[in-house]
């Protein structure tokens, strides 16, 4: 059924593009033009979703080396998303497009403008109009500043957008300036960085918005206030894999051109809380054990810029280390989907569009953006506690697939953006030739899950606790002495049970049994080093000392200028119509 706007805004006619005639329409949703040569029977359609349009001008407008508009009374320009062809990476990569057209008069001209700004107007309500920008300036390979202002400015410029840049001077100067200043005004904030940079305004939004609604965001029982503010991810970073989970592509202009169009994902946000009553939030790696190991390994080594992982990556493998620990964790409904399902969360993802409804059903404001939800701690019963004890190379929570340049479909590859879940990862302590495969399947299409000594859950909340002091110099005991048996250090939950009740009341503590757990003395010059008894957790690339935390997900408590990662190959699916690569029939919203 054709809409109010689609048929009161039509409006076709013979535009010039160059020295050929075109059939130019433009309804409530596309700009589409069409060559009018009858002769040339390979003619092409191209077709701009209005959501897609950056900007139109008056006049033939060129904007490098330097902004010229020559006006003539009869030319408009438009500048617009295109999607380059080239596939190397799991989304498409976006470049500006740019059309000069030429009416036959001027009253003509100035009925395609005004039609144009009409529709871009009523399409993209959350388009920016000014953006708080945080630039680190040593993120990645310290190019931050030069990123900004070579790729970005240029288009937030064009876009007119107004920005207030800070380059931050310190760790935590973003997220100070965020929960101390008046944010009035802002329809966002750009973080030009890396993960660590893009976790700290995550604090400074998310503390920013809890503060004003007068809630204590420390308190695991608090359901909390979505947030109002938009955040733009500039890659700069080491890993950047908030950007690459969510857009597709590391790349600067890509992401320039969401926050520009106004896009806007929802984003699951884990909150953490450890020692006397405090939090931080993730929404990429909440990570014990390797990773926390690997982090923290690799702070010492910053000056080797992103490499530092790859090095720190291997010391830590070398090191053979795992650790003792009990997990607790809530099942989410396994009817709604699986982290072992297949499938992947792409742009427009039902399981998450579903989510959006439950997620926000108990609200006045039912999936608006900006009310509190009820969340899926308004009623623990919901689901079931389950728990396990044993020796871990890595325990992992992640809200998102956290995929990322090494690895491509991440580390849950079937998890979802905005579902109100995260995946808990359990990789069971085993010998270094397993642990190497593991690691190596996050590099290829293999399912890292296919393996004995790992599980994959799909949870609302996770608890994690040491193993007491008995247990862990038993469980030290057998790895030094290479001969873990069968169960691979697995410890009986039954011994653990009444200690955790402190931690997790409520939780049913089932007992899992692990089936192939084993531990072989491989590589033993390296491996049966006494392992230090505990490890840090990795929260986003930032380090938490503290071992014993209890996780919880806030379905979609952000949102990002994004919308989530373009199927190539669905969009290739479109081209029937011989509409050029630039069109998203199926990913109009
Ligand atoms: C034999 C090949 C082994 C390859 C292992 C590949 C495993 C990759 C999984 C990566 C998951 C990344 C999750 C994201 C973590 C980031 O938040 C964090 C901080 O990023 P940034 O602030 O941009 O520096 N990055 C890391 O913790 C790096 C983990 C690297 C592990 C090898
Ligand atoms: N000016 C600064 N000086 C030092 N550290 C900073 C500065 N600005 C931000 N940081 C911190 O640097 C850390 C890493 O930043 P990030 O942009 O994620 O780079 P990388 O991906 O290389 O780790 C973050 O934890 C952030 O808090
Ligand atoms: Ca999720």
């Amino acid at each position: 059924m054709k809409t109010q706007m689609e048929t009161d805004l039509k409006l076709e006619s013979s535009l010039w593009v160059g020295n050929k005639r075109h059939l130019a329409v433009l309804t409530g949703w596309h700009l589409r033009w069409t060559e009018a040569d009858k002769k040339n029977p390979d003619k092409k359609t191209v077709s701009v979703p209005v959501a897609e349009v950056v900007r139109v001008e008056e006049g033939r407008v060129k904007i490098l080396p330097h902004k010229s508009v020559e006006d003539t009374g009869r030319d408009f320009t438009v500048f617009y998303v295109k999607r380059s062809n080239s596939r190397t990476t799991s989304g498409l990569l976006w470049r500006l497009g740019q059309t000069q057209f030429t009416c036959p008069s001027r009253v003509l001209r100035d009925q395609w403008t005004k039609h144009l700004w009409t529709v871009l107007k009523t399409h993209s309500p959350l388009r920016p109009h000014r953006l708080l920008v945080f630039i680190n300036p040593f993120g990645g390979k310290n190019k931050g500043r030069q990123i900004y202002h070579s790729l970005v400015a240029p288009l937030f410029e064009l876009a007119g957008i107004n920005s207030h840049v800070i380059v931050t001077e310190r760790a935590n100067h973003a997220r100070d300036h965020l929960l101390k200043k008046d944010l009035t005004g802002f329809d966002g904030v750009v973080c030009v960085g890396g993960d660590g940079m893009f976790n700290e305004i995550l604090h400074g939004v998310i503390g920013k918005t809890q503060q004003e609604a007068g809630l204590c965001e420390n308190d695991p029982a608090v359901t909390l206030q979505q947030c109002p503010l938009h955040i733009g991810i500039i890659p700069a970073g080491s890993t950047d894999c908030v950007c690459y989970a969510t857009v597709g592509v590391i790349d600067p202009v890509t992401s320039a051109l969401h926050i520009v169009i106004g896009d806007s994902q929802p984003l699951d946000v884990c909150s953490v809380h450890y020692g006397p009553g405090q939090v931080r939030y993730s929404v990429s790696l909440v990570g014990y054990g390797f990773y926390g190991d690997v982090l923290a390994e690799s702070e010492k080594h910053r000056w080797m810029g992103p490499f530092r992982y790859d090095y720190s990556g291997a010391v830590v493998f070398l090191s053979n280390r795992s650790y003792s620990g009990t997990v607790q964790y809530l099942l989410a409904d396994p009817l709604l989907s699986s982290p072992r399902d297949k499938t992947r969360c792409l742009s427009g993802c039902g399981v998450c569009s579903r989510s959006t409804e439950r997620l926000f059903r108990n609200s006045s404001d039912s999936g608006s953006l900006y009310s509190s939800y009820s969340g899926p701690f308004s009623n623990d019963s919901e689901g079931e506690w389950m728990s396990v004890d044993g020796r871990f190379k890595c325990v992992s929570l992640t809200c998102m697939s956290s995929s990322c340049a090494k690895s491509p479909l991440g580390l849950s590859p079937s998890a979802h953006l905005a579902d109100g879940t995260g995946d808990l990862i359990l990789v069971w302590d085993t010998n270094p030739l397993g642990f190497l495969k593991y690691l190596h399947r996050h590099t290829t299409t293999q399912d890292q899950f296919d393996l004995p000594f790992v599980e994959v859950h799909r949870v609302k909340a996770v608890r994690f606790a040491l193993a007491s002091r008995g247990e862990e110099a038993e469980d030290n005991e057998s790895l030094s002495n290479g001969m873990d048996g069968e169960d691979g250090g697995h410890i009986e939950n039954g011994s653990r049970a009444g200690s955790l009740q402190h931690l997790a009341a409520g939780a049913k503590g089932q007992t899992m049994t692990s089936e192939d757990k084993t531990v072989t003395p491989f590589m033993c010059g390296l491996c049966c080093r006494k392992t230090p008894a505990v490890s840090v957790w990795n929260c986003d690339g930032e380090i938490l000392p503290f071992p014993e935390i209890f996780c919880k997900i806030h379905g979609q408590l952000v949102h990002l200028y994004a919308r989530g990662i373009e199927d190539g190959a669905s969009l290739r699916d479109c081209t029937e119509e011989r509409v050029e690569s630039n069109t998203t029939c199926i990913l109009q919203r």
